[in-house]
Parts: structure tokens; sequence; C-alpha cells
């Protein structure tokens, strides 16, 4: 069943472009074995628009991040990004991997890890480039990461870490930026850093952002649109739209509540129908207060 409440991108950043949609899925489902993730799939991110993509543990978010990548197959419908279907290995998507701490014997320093975003696709030696080291210390910099850009990779702590893979999502300056919980491991310091950073870097660039988060709050003043997945199905449009009591609590099937201080969102209950035992239990409920 196609639940957008809002199938049409903002004005701001979808009118009169003449450009092909960042991101295009048309009638998609996912599904691993017997089990279907989620179905109908329909979404279209304009060239520039930032999208929150939010929903309960094992509800697919990952795995729509790997679809766009190429790395996943669809059991049907399609996807293309920029205009083309979707391939693995595709340019022009910067892509911040849910964490995973790097091993500390890494035999990479910290710029040579962010550089990896430029030419880390090529087979043989690098080339000197000046321009390429030039944006290598912008993106350092953008990240506050200048301070430890000679230091091995594998030595720095986690948020350190995640800070180098948003720049190197950043510093080839991709046409659509897959961020894949990019605000765990930092501090509230940080993460508003780097939400600002994604959302200057989108606005100056036109780059479309797939954001995927438990804690909408950080990123709440940047996002156009948010993306909700729960028990195979969803719900797409503006925040205020999409982050209520009626609309959650259809989505999930049973009583969501919710509630509001200030600017924030705290989404309370929520139980995943689904289609698999794995996921019958209730969920993990994201859209919290703020940083976990
Ligand atoms: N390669 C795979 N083979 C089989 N099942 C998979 C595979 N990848 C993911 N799954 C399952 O698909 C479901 C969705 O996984 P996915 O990682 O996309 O969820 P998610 O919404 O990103 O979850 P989380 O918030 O926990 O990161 C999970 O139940 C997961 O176990």
């Amino acid at each position: 069943m196609s639940t957008a409440l809002s199938r049409t991108a903002p004005d701001a950043v979808a009118a009169g472009t003449g450009h092909p949609a960042a991101v295009s899925v048309r009638g998609a489902t996912l599904r691993y074995g017997e089990r279907t993730v989620w179905r109908d799939l329909d979404l279209d991110v304009a060239p520039g628009e930032f999208v929150a993509v939010l929903g309960a543990n094992g509800a697919g978010k990952t795995s729509l991040l790997r679809v766009l990548l190429g790395q996943q197959a669809l059991a049907a419908g399609t996807a293309a990004v920029a205009g083309r279907p979707v391939r693995r290995g595709g340019r022009g998507i910067g892509y911040v991997p849910q964490q995973k701490g790097l091993d500390p014997t890494t035999p990479l320093r910290a710029r040579d890890f962010v550089r990896l975003g430029i030419d880390g696709h090529r087979w043989g030696p690098w080339l000197p480039s000046a321009s390429a080291a030039r944006r290598v210390d912008g993106a350092l910099a953008a990240v506050g990461a200048t301070g430890y850009a000679r230091t091995p990779v594998g030595t720095l702590s986690g948020g350190e870490q995640q800070r180098l893979r948003i720049a190197q999502a950043l510093v080839s300056e991709p046409a659509l930026l897959l961020c894949d919980e990019p605000l765990l491991s930092l501090d509230l310091h940080q993460q508003r850093v780097v939400s600002e950073l994604l959302d200057a870097s989108r606005r100056r660039t036109g780059a479309a952002v797939l954001f995927v988060t438990h804690d909408v709050n950080p990123v709440l003043p940047h996002v156009d649109r948010v993306l909700y997945l729960a028990g195979g199905r969803f719900r797409i449009g503006p925040p205020e739209e999409v982050m209520t009591t009626a609309v959650l609590s259809d989505l999930y099937g049973s009583p969501v509540e919710v509630l509001r201080s200030g600017d924030r969102l705290l989404v309370v209950g929520g139980a995943a129908p689904s289609e698999h035992p794995h996921c019958a239990e209730p969920a993990d409920e994201p859209g919290g207060w703020g940083p976990r």
C-alpha cells in the first residue's frame, strides 16, 4: 500500500530544476528469503532535498540505502539514482556507513582515509594532485579533524573516526549523500556541527541527503521530509504531517503517541506489525528526545 502523504518534493528544491530526481524508487519491494521487509515503496527525492529515514530496528532503513548503492536487489519494482538504474560502484554517491570501529592496526592516516572518498575506487598508485589535497584539507577542517590529520585512523576514538567517515563522504562533493546513523558516537556539539555541515553542503552543491536516524531531533531544522518505515509499510511527508499520533498509530497498527516539547519530538510506544516473528517484538521506538 502506498502511503505517501506528500509525494511531491518541496518546491524550493524541486521546481524548475530540470534535473532528474536524485532518487526515484517505484513499486519497490524488498525481501530476504520468505520475509518481506517493505513493499510497494514509492519515493522521489529531489536534488538538494534532505530526507530523514526513520523506523524501528529491522524496519529496513539500511537495506534501503544498500538498494540505492546497488548492493541489494529488489524483489519487485525499480530504483534509480540521478535518472539511471542503480548499479554497484556507481559514481556520485557519498556514503556514511553504519558505524563500525576501525581495526587499530589499519595502516592509514586520517587524511589518507578521507582521500579514499576521492580516489579510493581507482586501482594503482595514487596520483598526487594539489586540488585533491586541497579538498581533503577542506573536508578535514569542515569536520574539525585537522588536528589529527596525520594520526593513524585505528587509534582514534569512535567519534573522531565518525567525523572522518563524514569527511570521506563529503570530499568528492557527491550528488547524493547516503548517511546511516551518522551522528552516532558524536557529542552534542559535534552532532550540531555535522548536521549543519551536511545541510550547508547540500545547499551549496545541490546534493540530496538520505539520512537514516533513530532520533530526528538533531536534524529536524534541516529536514524537508521524513520517510517512516514500519511493519513493511511507509509514510512520507513533511515532519509535521508524518510525526503525529494519528499517522504513526495507523502506520504501526497500535497506539503511538507523539509528544512535543518546544521544537523537539518524542515518540512513545509503537509495536511494528510484522510478517516475521523476528520483528514481532515491540519496537525500540525512534524519535526520542535527543542523542542516545
Ligand atoms: N543480507 C541479509 N539477509 C537476510 N536478512 C537480512 C539481511 N540484511 C538485513 N536483513 C534483515 O532485514 C531486516 C532489515 O534490516 P536493516 O538493517 O535494513 O534494518 P534497519 O532498519 O536499518 O535496522 P537498525 O535500525 O537496527 O539498523 C532485519 O531484520 C535484518 O535482520
